[in-house]
């Protein structure tokens, strides 16, 4: 039995911050993106950082940021892993990530148009140091960017492919078990549907959704 890793996105508060960490969960994203309901600024990330626990990874979620936008975020707190989610090229990704000396995870958003072909060709783009993970997190095209609660059709996804990427976009607690049955993804990553409020997260949906990832994680 694999373990899918869990990451809650969109942390703008400690409570929700301690209850995503109680509840188990792998990793937990701060959005630096201003135009974000979820926005956190470099100095409130300064505010959190003595609620995330060693263990626990802080992701720092960017959109067309700047180097010093980065690299200010970086230094306000406990960021191992950026996360580009805008229309950042491969070589800004890299750039950006080599700066400020921490991995980094691309965003991809899958139109109704995307091919299996098409997520192929992006990992080769992105394609991580590590040999557990592709570098790539699959999220639903939209046009605010992200955070928007809707779910792409998983079946596009290559069975190659799905060990290695972080599946996004949409997840729920009433659809997660089914999501990791079908996909195995090497992590899923939620925001909207463990939230009461835009950037205000409910604490029995965070737990609820981790137990949903684990059952699947038991029956697969
Ligand atoms: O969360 C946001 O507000 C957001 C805004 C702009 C770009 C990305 C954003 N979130 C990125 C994430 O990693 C979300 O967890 C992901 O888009 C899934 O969100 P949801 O569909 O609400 O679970």
């Amino acid at each position: 039995m694999s373990r899918t890793r869990i990451k809650i996105c969109g942390i703008t508060r400690e409570q929700d911050l301690r209850a995503a960490v109680d509840a188990g969960a792998d990793a937990v994203g701060f959005v630096f993106y201003p135009k974000s309901p979820r926005y956190v600024a470099p100095a409130r990330l300064r505010e959190l950082a003595s609620a995330l626990p060693p263990f626990v990874s802080g992701v720092g979620l960017f959109v067309n940021a700047t180097l010093d936008e980065v690299r200010e975020a970086v230094a306000a707190g406990p960021i191992a892993l950026l996360q580009f989610h805008g229309d950042e090229s491969a070589d800004a990704c890299a750039a950006l990530a080599a700066a400020v000396q921490r991995p980094f995870v691309r965003a991809y958003r899958v139109r109704p148009d995307t091919t299996a072909a098409d997520l192929i060709e992006s990992e080769s783009q992105y394609r991580a140091a590590s040999a557990w993970f592709s570098g790539l997190l699959l999220d639903t095209w939209v046009d605010a960017y992200g955070g928007a609660g809707k779910v792409f059709d998983w079946s596009v996804i290559p069975k190659e492919l799905a060990p290695r990427v972080v599946l996004s976009g949409g997840l729920s607690v009433q659809n997660a078990t089914g999501a990791v049955a079908q996909v195995r993804p090497f992590a899923v990553d939620i925001s909207s549907g463990v939230e009461a409020g835009k950037g205000i997260k409910d604490a029995r949906k965070i737990a609820a959704f981790v137990d949903a990832v684990r059952a699947a994680d038991a029956i697969t």
